[in-house]
């Protein structure tokens, strides 16, 4: 019997997917790695410098630049192309030329047979995944946006430092879009089993300024270095690794809504556990009113920027 061998395809390896390919790398999660940009003399110079660390990996993995033909066999495929804002720029203001790229390379990925996981990357991330779902034909559980992984990530590692804990021990999720609608779920943040609102240390204001730094986070950091990558891509590798270890773990994401959270037709960050089948279910929270209409408004948002490109 053939031995299956974990495969994942990584397109677009700029900034975020260059950092997502050296921590796969230093995590040992695959067994190959194939690296596709249009850049190809990129690709192939990122493919030797990260051949060149193998030495120092904890696994052997196989990565080389390829080309298309090379996600048929892929078990992921990550999708990292595109362009990325620049100063002043919403992500939602991507959202026409980063569609008009995808549709490419999705329609590229799909000819090569590939019947596997998408994950999504390049922003506007919500509207993207949607894309890649309608683009190819995929059931939607296994198109996957990284969501707001990053977002929740940047929340427990402030409110960690802010109440001095282990951000590991911060129980708090951003959901909505990946951008400026997305909202704190405060009726279900705790620590250790204690509600963050009944805390002592949880000074109203305080919590207001812990979530406006995490939903600007992106531009203060593009405005001091032009772009952000490193946090994202350990999101990414979280995600590659909980699908290939089919971990059913419960992250963030980026997954269509079909009547969850009064929502449908839809991709938009809330809680789903994730495992080798992509999307095994959507985690439904119980939102207070505030939040049920935050979520609302974000959703909404997300309709109606992508409503000129999918009529019908
Ligand atoms: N979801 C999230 O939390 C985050 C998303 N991002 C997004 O990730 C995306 C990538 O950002 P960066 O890596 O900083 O950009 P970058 O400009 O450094 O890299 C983009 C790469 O895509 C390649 N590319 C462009 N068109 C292509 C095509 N048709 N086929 C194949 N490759 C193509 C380029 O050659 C380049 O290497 C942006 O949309 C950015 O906004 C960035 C950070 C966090
Ligand atoms: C750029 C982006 O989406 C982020 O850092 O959140």
């Amino acid at each position: 019997m053939a031995v299956h061998v974990n495969r994942v395809a990584l397109i677009g390896t700029g900034f975020v997917g260059s950092s997502y390919a050296f921590a796969l790398l230093n995590q040992g999660v695959t067994e190959e790695l194939v690296l596709i940009d249009l850049n190809k003399e990129k690709s192939e110079g990122d493919a030797m410098d990260l051949n060149h660390g193998l030495a120092f990996a904890p696994t052997r993995t196989k990565i080389w630049y390829g080309e298309y033909e090379d996600c048929k066999n892929a078990d992921v495929v990550v999708l990292c192309a595109g362009a990325n804002q620049k100063p002043g720029e919403t992500r939602l203001d991507l959202v026409a030329k980063n569609l008009k790229i995808f549709k490419s390379i999705v329609d590229r990925v799909m000819v090569s047979g590939f019947d596997g996981i998408f994950i999504v990357a390049t922003n506007p991330v919500d509207i993207l995944s949607y894309a890649v779902w309608k683009y190819s034909g995929l059931h939607h559980s296994r198109v996957i946006g990284s969501g707001t992984i990053l977002d929740t990530a940047r929340f427990r590692y402030l409110l960690g430092e802010h109440f001095g804990v282990d951000t590991r021990n911060v129980h708090a999720y951003i959901i909505g879009e990946h951008g400026d609608t997305e909202l704190p779920v405060w009726s279900h943040a705790d620590i250790g089993g204690s509600p963050i609102l009944d805390s002592v240390a949880s000074d109203k204001d305080k919590l207001e300024e812990i979530f406006v730094n995490v939903r600007d986070a992106a531009y203060q950091i593009i405005n001091r270095k032009g772009a952000t990558y490193y946090g994202i891509a350990m999101g990414l590798v979280r995600l590659t690794k909980a699908i290939l270890h089919n971990e059913s773990s419960i992250l963030t994401v980026s997954c269509y809504l079909n009547g969850e959270y009064d929502q449908r037709d839809v991709f938009i960050g809330v809680p789903a556990v994730v495992g080798s089948d992509g999307i095994k279910k959507v985690v439904e929270l119980k939102l207070n009113e505030m939040e049920n209409q935050q979520f609302a408004h974000s959703a909404n948002v997300l309709k109606e920027t992508m409503k000129p490109f999918f009529k019908g």
